[in-house]
């Protein structure tokens, strides 16, 4: 522990005394099913013995060295000014999923963990990202279903035509949002974490300040801080915002109207779900987006077919390879105005007239005013420069001692499970143990009708990775089409696609569009995780008729070479 600390270069000498067994005793099963990292939205009750067993553990440790639970005793010494004992273990800068996340890990591994929080608790992801955005999804689900006549009737089914009501489905975002804020925030509570109400900024080493903007005037010390301050919308200069005819995603989750029109500006993740809320609920949706074609993130091959599932069958057009470079609200009666130019040469080529307009074109770092410059550090776009293991870069690109960036701010991959990924990760390294995220074993999805995703590699990636390392890919297919369940379900639209190097059978990207390809793609994440090869998943047995079976047939069809390895853990025998 000692010598991880010295490599850490941390300023105080921490010995752990039986963290381990605390660790272990957290739950009969497995610690880290004890305290989930992100509360599944529908399991928090499942959770819930195993948090109480902590609480009761909180409650009857002894209180040793101030910011010292459960085995851990703080040796500190003043280095650079820094403290010599600290309120806390670790402080944790912004409760976003990704803070969230750390939290319950940090107390799962003894630590005395306070999160400073400057709005409310669930950060983006559950007050303006996921979690509202899935209620509208799934609403758009059922409307797109209820209202496809000819899919219903190959099913034999007939429904008199479906209506919804705005305001009922506003508010089923809104409750969804508030119960989960109220799980997140009693999943805190109940294990002893200190969630402390203020905007919280970094005064010196291992100190942090919070309170009231302008009037921060409370100052605790820390051994580790992890900043988690995460994101907000991003808006091209030139866009005038005014929240009701010209708006963010901030604003569109509310689902104040329903506008006959819509522009939306970035045909990324936001913009393509809410062109299918959208669009399931009566706007016709026209796209601008700034690159050569729609989508321009996802795997090529896989792009082109959302578009020929996604756009070309809705009420929806598109301009591609222009900016919107100005946008006014609708005003006097005019409506919204859109002034579109050229991405390349710059030329204004037409101004459209619409009702409104979702600007859709990527997100910022939320991190002005955290106080950086105190330690050194220089944000790049704002977004806070860290290693691979998440802890932040000075100036002159050295570690900053016990200060981790975690999560949107530090735009390495902005999504909610990877903030808590990167936050569990963290916690492990400060509890002693060495962790690097492995981020291309994080899945990704988008939850159109149907769902697209995706982990690791593209095809162009992997063709471009492996002209430069020079080894052979291969890319193998299976159609939803082909698939008992998805057929009986009547949608048979869709593919999964692997890229994979056949003398390895080490699996490159898994791309999937179709029915629940977001729940399936971590068959695929998960292999990557554990660093399994194709030869040992592909004859893992999959219950009939599933979904899965696209994925079982995708592995089975991927020809590796004679060599290609099973990977050393999967070689083992096992017992039967
Ligand atoms: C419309 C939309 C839909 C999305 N859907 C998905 C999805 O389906 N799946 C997915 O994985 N991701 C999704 N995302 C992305 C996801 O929301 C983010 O990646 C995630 O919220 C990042 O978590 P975070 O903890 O880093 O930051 P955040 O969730 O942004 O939390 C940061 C927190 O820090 C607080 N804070 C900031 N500064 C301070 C300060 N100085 N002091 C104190 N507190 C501070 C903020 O108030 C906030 O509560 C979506 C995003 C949007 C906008
Ligand atoms: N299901 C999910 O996991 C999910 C859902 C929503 C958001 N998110 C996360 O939120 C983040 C933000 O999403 P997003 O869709 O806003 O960003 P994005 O980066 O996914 O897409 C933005 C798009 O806008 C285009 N663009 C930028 N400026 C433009 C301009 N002036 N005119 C026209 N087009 C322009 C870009 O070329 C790009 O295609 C993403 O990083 C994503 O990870 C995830």
């Amino acid at each position: 522990m000692e010598a991880m600390a010295v490599s850490r270069g941390l300023a105080s000498a921490v010995r752990f005394d039986g963290v381990a067994s605390s660790a272990s005793s957290c739950s009969s099963s497995s610690s880290s099913s004890c305290v989930p990292a992100l509360v599944s939205y529908s399991g928090l009750k499942r959770i819930n013995a195993g948090v109480s067993k902590v609480v009761r553990e909180l409650r009857v440790a002894p209180a040793g060295a101030r910011g010292g639970v459960r085995g851990l005793r703080v040796e500190a010494a003043a280095v650079n000014g820094a403290p010599q004992s600290f309120d806390y273990d670790v402080v944790i800068i912004g409760a976003g999923v990704g803070g969230h996340g750390a939290a319950l890990h940090a107390v799962e591994k003894g630590l005395k963990t306070a999160i400073v929080e400057g709005d409310v608790v669930g950060g983006t992801c559950v007050n303006r990202g996921c979690v509202p955005s899935k209620a509208l999804l799934a609403v758009s689900g059922r409307m797109r279903e209820l209202r496809d006549e000819h899919h219903l009737k190959a099913l034999g089914i007939q429904v008199a035509a479906a209506e919804y009501d705005r305001q009922a489905v506003a508010d089923h975002a809104n409750n969804l949002a508030t119960k989960i804020r109220g799980n997140l925030t009693n999943s805190m509570k109940a294990i002893g974490v200190d969630i402390l109400t203020g905007v919280g900024s970094v005064v010196a080493p291992q100190v942090v300040k919070y309170g009231r903007i302008g009037f921060a005037d409370k100052t605790i010390t820390a051994r580790d801080i992890i900043i988690a301050t995460g994101s907000v919308p991003f808006v091209p200069p030139g866009i005038e915002v005014d929240g009701k005819t010209v708006f963010t995603s901030d604003h569109a989750l509310k689902l104040e109207w329903i506008p006959e029109w819509i522009a939306i500006v970035g045909s990324g993740y936001i913009g393509l779900e809410f062109s299918d809320v959208y669009t399931a609920l009566g706007s016709e949706v026209t796209f601008i987006e700034a690159l050569d074609g729609l989508m321009p993130g996802f795997d090529p091959e896989i792009g082109k077919l959302a578009q020929r599932i996604l756009i070309n069958p809705r009420k929806i057009d598109y301009h591609v390879g222009v900016l919107a470079k100005k946008i006014t609200p609708a005003k006097n009666g005019k409506p919204v105005q859109i002034e579109l130019v050229d991405t390349k040469t710059k030329e204004v080529k037409e101004t459209l007239e619409v009702d409104a307009a979702l600007i859709a074109t990527g997100r910022s770092p939320f991190t002005k005013g955290l106080g950086l410059e105190k330690v050194n550090v220089v944000t790049q776009r704002g977004f806070v420069p860290v290693d691979e293991r998440m802890q932040v870069l000075d100036a002159e690109g050295n570690k900053v001692p016990n200060l981790f960036c975690i999560g949107d701010a530090n735009g390495k991959m902005m999504l909610a499970h990877a903030a808590s990924a990167q936050g569990i990760s963290v916690i492990e390294q400060i509890a002693g143990r060495d962790n690097v995220l492995n981020h291309n074993s994080v899945p990704a999805a988008c939850f159109t009708h149907p769902e697209i995703s995706m982990v690791g590699l593209t095809e162009p990636q992997a063709r471009a990775l492996a002209e430069k390392e020079g080894f052979k890919v291969s890319v193998a297919k299976t159609s939803f089409k082909a698939n008992t369940k998805a057929l009986a379900e009547n949608e048979g639209d869709g593919l999964a696609k692997m890229i994979y190097r056949p003398d390895t059978g080490e699996i490159l990207g898994v791309h999937i569009l179709g029915l629940h390809a977001a729940d399936l793609i971590h068959e695929a994440s998960n292999a990557i995780a554990m660093g399994n090869t194709i030869k040992d998943i592909k004859f893992a047995v999959h219950a009939h008729p599933t979904l899965s079976e696209v994925l079982d047939e995708l592995f089975k069809s991927a020809h590796l070479e004679d060599h290609a390895v099973v990977s050393e853990k999967a070689a083992e025998p096992v017992a039967v």
